[in-house]
């Protein structure tokens, strides 16, 4: 579990900063620690008044945390004057924690300035010590020294800017831009095109306050345990999208009310009350992912049948390569299996991935060599072969689960896309039906029925780690199915988003 500590202000209605703070680290998967910079009389109206305490005790609350805990990730947040900027960078140059995120605060969004005018420069010398700034538009703008951008271009100008001159990854965020649309953008210095770039539309809601320091501590706890920053973002920029979906719902205060950051958890209190399917709570957790997935650029030419075959192929041979480690896991499944009617679901699976699914593959790649596989393909082979050869049998078939159960669910909907565009043979049909037969759907009931059973008898520790891998081996789904896209996108440093499917 990564230990993420908060550098940041209070905000008593717990919205925004540390509380902000904590709750997005532990709702990532890390133990969350905090040193106040400013306590800030706030609420989601406003900024009433601000105490900094002296810098001597914001030293002394740093050198508490750092004497006695290894870091894992450390979150900047508000600092308010250019004295404790000052000891925070020295702290930083002396601890040098292995993943910095700073998230320049400046403004509060119901307003009030959270960072004195004359420490903005002083803000600037911090910057070379963060792996990532988090900046919104107009704090963007103060960093670039120019006025703040009306424009997308314009902001991504600006970031690249500021990554230059301060050596620095940024994430441009587009959320305080007008429009339907909220698009981020990862900026790496000595890279011209965005690393990624992110494109949701708005959720419709006021409700917004932190929304800053939440993603910026989610993605700092995401960092910390996978390395990943363009997985970091995208992990934590799902997540908050949720928060954001369910912030109507906390009714917390009349004005910028907080988001939710524990949207996704909220099915385990019902869980343990109710006699629901375990895999019905599942499936309701990665609605998020199914609903990127269906939002594929590669999912909707795959259906209407203009996806380039070059695409295509390059897809089936990853396929083909992530198959042979599935057929492996499914096999290890097999000998863990606690039934005898498990063991011959799992053995017959791991045999049927070999000898029908990869004869497809091999028929329509024609005997063309194994192209190097992609960091997706390799991520997600090592986490089915650790859940499945390292962890128990319950956690292993709630991790190969994804792979039955989005590929049923993708290979229906794109049945149905195919129907509809005509195409008469359709370029992929051989492709589609192989996922849309009935026996692939039965075999995803049955796969579904056999998590069902290990969840009943499972501890609440073994459920909750359940959920984790399901939810991993979707976000791996989503992540292969958008690489073939992503990849052939003609632009040098530019991704899009990524994916697959089992
Ligand atoms: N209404 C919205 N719908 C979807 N995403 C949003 C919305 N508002 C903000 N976001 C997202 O939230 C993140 C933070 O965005 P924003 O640009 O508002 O930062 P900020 O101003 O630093 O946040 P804060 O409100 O904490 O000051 C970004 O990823 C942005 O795309
Ligand atoms: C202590 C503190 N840190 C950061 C923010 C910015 O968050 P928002 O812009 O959403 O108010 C805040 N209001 N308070």
């Amino acid at each position: 579990m990564p230990r993420v500590l908060s550098i940041a202000g209070t905000d008593p209605t717990g919205g925004a900063g540390q509380a902000a703070d904590l709750k997005s680290i532990a709702a990532m998967g890390g133990y969350g620690m905090n040193v106040i910079t400013a306590v800030v009389a706030q609420n989601t109206k406003g900024v009433i008044d601000i105490h900094t305490p002296p810098v001597r005790v914001l030293r002394a609350q740093l050198e508490a945390v750092s004497s006695d805990v290894t870091l894992d990730a450390v979150k900047v947040g508000m600092l308010g004057s250019v004295e404790v900027i000052e000891a925070v960078r020295d702290w930083l140059a002396e601890v040098k924690p292995p993943v910095t995120v700073l998230d320049p605060v400046m403004v509060a969004t119901a307003g009030g300035r959270l960072l004195r005018a004359e420490a903005q420069t002083a803000l600037l010398s911090l910057l070379p010590f963060a792996d990532l700034i988090t900046p919104n538009l107009p704090e963007l703008a103060v960093l670039a020294g120019a006025a703040p951008a009306g424009t997308w271009t314009e902001a991504l100008r600006q970031g690249q800017d500021v990554a230059e001159r301060f050596g620095t990854r940024v994430l441009v965020k587009g959320g305080h831009l007008p429009g339907a649309r909220t698009p981020d953008a990862l900026l790496e210095p000595g890279r011209d095109e965005p690393v990624i770039v992110f494109d949701d539309p708005r959720v419709a809601t006021s409700n917004t306050h932190g929304t800053g320091c939440s993603l910026s501590c989610a993605i700092a706890t995401v960092v910390a345990r996978t390395g990943d920053w363009v997985g970091a973002v995208s992990t934590a920029r799902s997540w908050l999208r949720g928060a954001l979906e369910h912030a109507d719902g906390l009714h917390v205060g009349r004005g910028n009310g907080p988001v939710h950051h524990f949207h996704h958890a909220q099915h385990v209190l019902v869980d343990t009350d109710s006699h629901g399917r375990f895999t019905d709570a599942l499936w309701r957790d990665c609605e998020g992912v199914r609903g990127e997935i269906d939002t594929l650029d590669f999912v909707a030419q795959l259906g209407n049948g203009t996806l380039p075959s070059e695409t295509f192929q390059w897809y089936l041979d990853q396929d083909r390569q992530y198959l042979a480690v599935y057929s492996r896991a499914l096999a290890a499944l097999a000998a863990a299996a606690p039934s005898e009617s498990a063991r011959a679901f799992f053995a017959h699976g791991a045999a049927e991935v070999v000898t029908v699914e990869s004869a497809l593959h091999r028929t329509r790649l024609h005997g063309a060599p194994p192209q190097p596989a992609s960091e997706v393909t390799k991520t997600y082979s090592d986490f089915l072969l650790a859940a499945t050869g390292s962890e128990t049998f319950a956690v292993g078939a709630a991790a190969v689960l994804p792979c039955y159960w989005l590929y049923a669910a993708v290979g229906g909907a794109l049945t149905e896309k195919a129907r509809a565009a005509g195409l008469e043979p359709h370029p992929y049909g051989d492709w589609l039906a192989t996922y849309n037969a009935p026996g692939f759907h039965l075999a995803t009931e049955r796969a579904k029925d056999i998590v069902d059973r290990a969840a009943a008898t499972a501890d609440p520790v073994t459920r909750r780690r359940m959920r984790e891998v399901f939810m991993r081996g979707c976000e791996l789904e989503l992540r292969f199915f958008a690489e073939p896209v992503r990849r052939a996108g003609a632009r040098p440093f530019a991704v899009a988003s990524t994916h697959r499917v089992c």
